[in-house]
């Protein structure tokens, strides 16, 4: 993704680069005219004014390339955040849910957030880095023109000591990903701490523990490795200082007592060029602890491990093939089977089937089955949410197998599940802001309509109870008008009224469209309004009965 932006930013990071390259010229170009002037006033006592002329030219454009690059990398900077946020946000909406889910929101968002931010900071720094590595570039350059013998003692120096910098910076940098792990885990533990305020009021055992094992324990890791990053690299910067004095002393020492066939001019060009590199070298050492931070966001970035965005277009465009999807007739579930990944250390795989059942549209089937027998991964299945480990969905005798089949299907789905979110928009079929006389209807049916107003089929209010905003969630899903409704446990929460309205009225309203409506549910009063019932146990499909096939009493056959 970086490449990509990188690869997209070739030019203007070309000019950037120039325009610093430029800028470190004119700036030793200042140097050596310092230096000429300085030899001029001591042989003669007077500076040439063509001299002054060229120096002034030279700090003129040191200054002005140096103001152009800055401008150009900052503009740079926020292209590359702004491509960065948008490939990204791209990416999350490609990325199957099933991986979303296993990063979680809080990782997610962090990094989006923090990481993306401080990502582009780090990036500003980048004219500073190339001015400096262009000006001990040409500085050194310098000093081999002035005196290669020489020139070769200084490099030694500088070699054995940039050996010693890399050594201790990689150590920063492995600290510094350490620190980041860690922070991540406070930010974790702090939004427990947010979230779940309720509890640990009640609770005072409960705060405390989370605030023992998920906050200081933390704080007293970061402090640690904060100690260790903080240290290495200033210190980095201050052994950099003093070496550099030490060579300069080195220097006048050794032209003393050893060179003595130096020229005075060539010894205080190398003392002015060293001393002029101080800065640059100081720079240098520095941005290597700024560019470690970059790189440990950017790996940040990375190990998300999102999906690519190559698809991007087709995932948000209407297919033509969505049309002949879209009259479809029957589902077929053929040997369908789900495991989910081991998270961590939990040594417990849930899965689910092999199932093999089919479902016909305008059909009415209702899951049930005890807590933790797998309904919810059944209709996140059903939903194209996750990924069969084996077996398949087929509609119409075409199989979902692939990420475009799948995304075309789920466009013939809508759902109310158990952890839904309540967007406050609602669309129509077509995709576009539903009517609001459309809305009302369910509104003053469902006793919300003295709770929210609406305007272009927008919500104007949603803070509300759960079971208000599940309401609101399954009217969302009847006026989205798909062929496949989910509704997850709905009535859970509901007055004894709105379940009665669920099931005599919206269910039987939804079969009359012509949809398959899947309800997962403990409701065995209603269990005779299915055309379908399904029964699982620990992920097993134990009871698949078609209501005309049966005459038995359900009530009885499936509640245990
Ligand atoms: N994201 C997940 N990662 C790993 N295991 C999971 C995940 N979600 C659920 N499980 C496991 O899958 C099992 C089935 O969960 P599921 O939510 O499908 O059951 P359910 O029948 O809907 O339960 P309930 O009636 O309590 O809502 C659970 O026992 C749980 O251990």
């Amino acid at each position: 993704m970086i490449r990509t932006i990188m690869i997209r930013c070739k030019w203007p990071s070309v000019f950037a680069i120039t325009l610093s390259s430029l800028a470190a010229l004119a700036g030793l170009g200042m140097l050596n005219s310092i230096i000429i002037n300085l030899m001029e006033l001591m042989s003669s006592h007077q500076v040439n004014r063509v001299g002054f002329i060229i120096f002034a030219i030279a700090g003129i454009g040191a200054l002005l390339f140096g103001l152009g690059s800055r401008y150009v990398t900052a503009k740079l900077s926020a292209d590359v955040v702004c491509e960065l946020r948008v490939q990204l946000t791209q990416r999350l909406m490609c990325t199957p849910y099933s991986i979303v889910e296993t990063l979680g929101h809080q990782r997610i968002l962090s990094v989006i957030n923090s990481d993306v931010a401080k990502f582009a900071d780090g990036l500003l720094r980048i004219p500073d880095f190339i001015y400096s590595v262009v000006t001990v570039a040409l500085c050194a350059g310098y000093l081999v023109a002035l005196s290669w013998p020489l020139s070769l003692v200084v490099f030694a120096f500088f070699i054995i000591c940039a050996l010693g910098v890399q050594l201790f910076s990689r150590a920063g940098i492995r600290q510094l990903h350490i620190l980041r792990g860690h922070e991540q885990d406070l930010f974790d533990g702090m939004t427990t701490l947010v979230k779940g305020m309720k509890e640990f009021s009640i609770n005072v055992n409960r705060r405390r523990f989370v605030y023992k094992n998920r906050v200081t324990r933390h704080c007293k890791d970061i402090k640690e490795h904060r100690v260790k990053v903080s240290f290495i690299f200033p210190m980095l910067n201050h052994i950099s200082d003093k070496l550099v004095l030490f060579l300069v002393g080195s220097i006048i020492f050794c032209a003393g007592n050893y060179w003595l066939n130096t020229s005075f001019n060539i010894i205080i060009g190398f003392i002015l060029t060293i001393l002029y590199m101080v800065k640059y070298i100081d720079n240098l050492v520095g941005s290597i602890n700024r560019l470690g931070d970059v790189y440990s966001y950017f790996k940040n970035i990375e190990n998300l491990g999102l999906s690519h965005a190559a698809n991007f277009e087709t995932h948000i465009q209407n297919n033509t093939k969505l049309v002949d999807m879209k009259q479809w007739n029957e589902i077929k579930i053929n040997q369908l089977y789900f495991k989910y990944n081991r998270i961590d250390l939990d040594e417990y795989c849930f899965s689910v089937g092999p199932i093999t059942t089919q479902f016909k549209r305008g059909d009415v089937v209702f899951i049930t089955g005890g807590n933790g027998c797998g309904k919810t991964t059944f209709a996140k299945l059903m939903l194209g949410l996750y990924r069969p480990t084996k077996g398949s969905i087929s509609v119409d005798g075409l199989p979902i197998y692939h990420q475009d089949e799948c995304e075309l299907y789920q466009q013939l789905c809508s759902a109310v599940l158990a952890d839904f979110h309540l967007f406050n928009q609602v669309l129509g079929a077509d995709d576009e802001p539903a009517n609001d006389a459309d809305i009302m209807p369910y509104l003053q049916r469902l006793e919300m309509d003295k709770k929210v107003s609406t305007h272009h089929g927008c919500f104007l209010s949603t803070s509300l109870s759960q079971s208000q905003k599940k309401r609101l969630a399954l009217i969302m899903s009847c006026l989205e008008d798909r062929s496949i409704c989910v509704f997850d446990e709905w009535t859970t929460e509901q007055d004894p009224k709105f379940k009665e309205i669920f099931y005599t009225e919206i269910i039987p309203q939804l079969k009359r469209k012509n949809k398959l409506v899947i309800v997962i549910t403990q409701d065995d009063e209603y269990f005779e309004l299915a055309d379908q019932l399904i029964r699982l146990e620990s992920g097993q499909l134990v009871k698949d009965i078609h209501l005309e096939q049966s005459e038995i009493n359900l009530k009885k056959y499936f509640v245990k």
